[in-house]
């Protein structure tokens, strides 16, 4: 049976101390345990219409690409700033280990459109919920967010309380 756990390693004191970071490298490294974690994310989502999918930079791209090609939607990368080369939306936030911000095009999105979130961790929360009011702004509805695993002891969930929540692992 697939445990997708099998393939995310732990590793002490990255990037901070303290810090026990979730690597999915050895998840990625291997395409049927790839597949099997695609799967179980779009029977997460159910036959919910999407149009876009959006996914968050780094880790997040690897996955949001995958569900939008399944998904027949398109592919929207929300990034670190001064990384897009278009006219941007921005949005501050705070992390685990630090602060940032996180742009989208002013174009990725048009009113009305329907769109995932997708991102590798949900941990404190406040990296999915920039991306979730950035989506906002622009007039598209959060059909859910979907994430590999969440932290639960972070308390991530809280921030992302008016919006379906869905992990394949929760630690
Ligand atoms: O729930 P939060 O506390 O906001 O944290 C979760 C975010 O932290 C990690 O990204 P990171 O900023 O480390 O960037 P990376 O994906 O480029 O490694 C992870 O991929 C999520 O995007
Ligand atoms: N512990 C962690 N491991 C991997 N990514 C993270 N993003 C925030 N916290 C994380």
């Amino acid at each position: 049976m697939f445990r997708i756990q099998d393939y995310i390693r732990d590793i002490k004191d990255f990037p901070k101390k303290d810090i026990i970071y979730k690597d999915i490298t050895p998840l990625l490294q291997d395409p049927s345990a790839t597949r099997e974690a695609l799967k179980k994310l779009l029977e997460l989502l159910g036959d919910q219409k999407v149009h876009k999918v959006v996914g968050i930079e780094s880790r997040g791209f690897f996955f949001a690409t995958l569900l939008a090609q399944e998904l027949n939607a398109g592919f929207v990368p929300i990034r670190k700033p001064g990384k897009l080369p278009f006219n941007t939306f921005r949005e501050n936030y705070s992390l685990e280990y630090g602060e940032d911000v996180l742009e989208i095009h002013c174009d990725a999105i048009q009113e009305g459109e329907k769109v995932l979130v997708h991102d590798d961790v949900l941990a404190t929360g406040g990296t999915a919920a920039a991306a979730c009011k950035l989506v906002e702004k622009m007039g598209g509805e959060i059909v859910q967010c979907n994430f590999l695993m969440d932290l639960d002891f972070l308390k991530g969930r809280d921030k992302l309380n008016p919006y379906e929540v869905v992990s394949l692992v929760t630690y």
